[in-house]
């Protein structure tokens, strides 16, 4: 494998061709592992996605799961997303050059020319509020898209990098670039908190400031996308004030 040079230091790596899930081979070989791994294969039978939804797996896309120790409350590990986030748009910008062209869909998604081309899924094991593994899986369409029809009513319509770019980039030159962009604001997030992370992320935020609707377990709502607080939570801005909003869907 290339990008020797940049691998971060002290980082593990397994290579897999077919597994059912990263994140499921992830946390099998957790409890022999001491250090942070990242987890990467051909191909996934049984990838997933968030909310209990499949996530297409092809050979020649990018499945990969980076597996942490962490050491923090709960809350505070799963603001690792956004770390995972810009780590991705690093990633892509590096690869491709294009800086205008990648934008950060709340709460963790990356879109391509306003098309979803990567999707992160955080689990966590562990008892009580403690979290002992953190699984931070990350798919990206490299070469290939679901059909707009195989998405939920109302979701971005998927996209590849190749599909958008014309550039073909294999999986393991992209995990080459994505380890260190990672490893890099993990650095920035135990050193500094949530707060650099936080500025970045807003930087480059697909509809800030625009109406959105977020959709959680119960209830739609409707609102200005005005920032994201220092938990991670949407803040958006209704007719009788703001209103945080800890986990849902976002539709534009
Ligand atoms: O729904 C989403 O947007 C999140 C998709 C996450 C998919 C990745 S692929 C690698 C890792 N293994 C899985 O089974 N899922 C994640």
């Amino acid at each position: 494998m290339s990008g020797k040079a940049n691998w971060p230091e002290g980082v593990a790596r397994r290579l897999l061709d077919t597994v059912d899930s990263t994140n499921a081979e992830a946390f099998r070989a957790a409890p022999h592992l001491t250090g942070p791994c990242w987890f990467v294969a051909g191909e996934q039978t049984a990838g997933r996605g968030r909310r209990a939804r499949a996530w297409t797996s092809p050979r020649g896309n990018f499945h990969g799961t980076l597996l942490l120790h962490p050491t923090e409350p709960a809350a505070t590990v799963a603001l690792r997303s956004f770390a995972a986030a810009l780590a991705l748009r690093d990633a892509f910008v590096a690869l491709t050059g294009l800086p205008d062209a990648f934008k950060l869909k709340w709460p963790n998604d990356v879109l391509l020319n306003g098309g979803k081309v990567a999707g992160i899924l955080l689990e966590s094991s562990g008892a009580g509020q403690g979290v002992q593994h953190l699984a931070i899986g990350i798919g990206v369409n490299l070469i290939a898209a679901p059909e707009a029809t195989q998405v939920e009513q109302g979701a971005l319509r998927p996209v590849s990098l190749l599909e958008e770019t014309g550039l073909r980039i294999a999986p393991e030159v992209f995990l080459d670039a994505l380890a260190p962009a990672y490893a890099r604001w993990e650095a920035i997030f135990a050193a500094e908190g949530f707060a650099p992370l936080r500025a970045a992320w807003l930087a480059h935020a697909a509809r800030l400031g625009e109406t959105i609707r977020a959709r959680t377990g119960t209830e739609t709502r409707e609102g200005r996308f005005e920032t994201i607080d220092e938990t991670g939570a949407l803040i958006l801005r209704q007719s009788h004030g703001p209103v945080a909003i800890p986990a849902a869907e976002v539709f534009f």
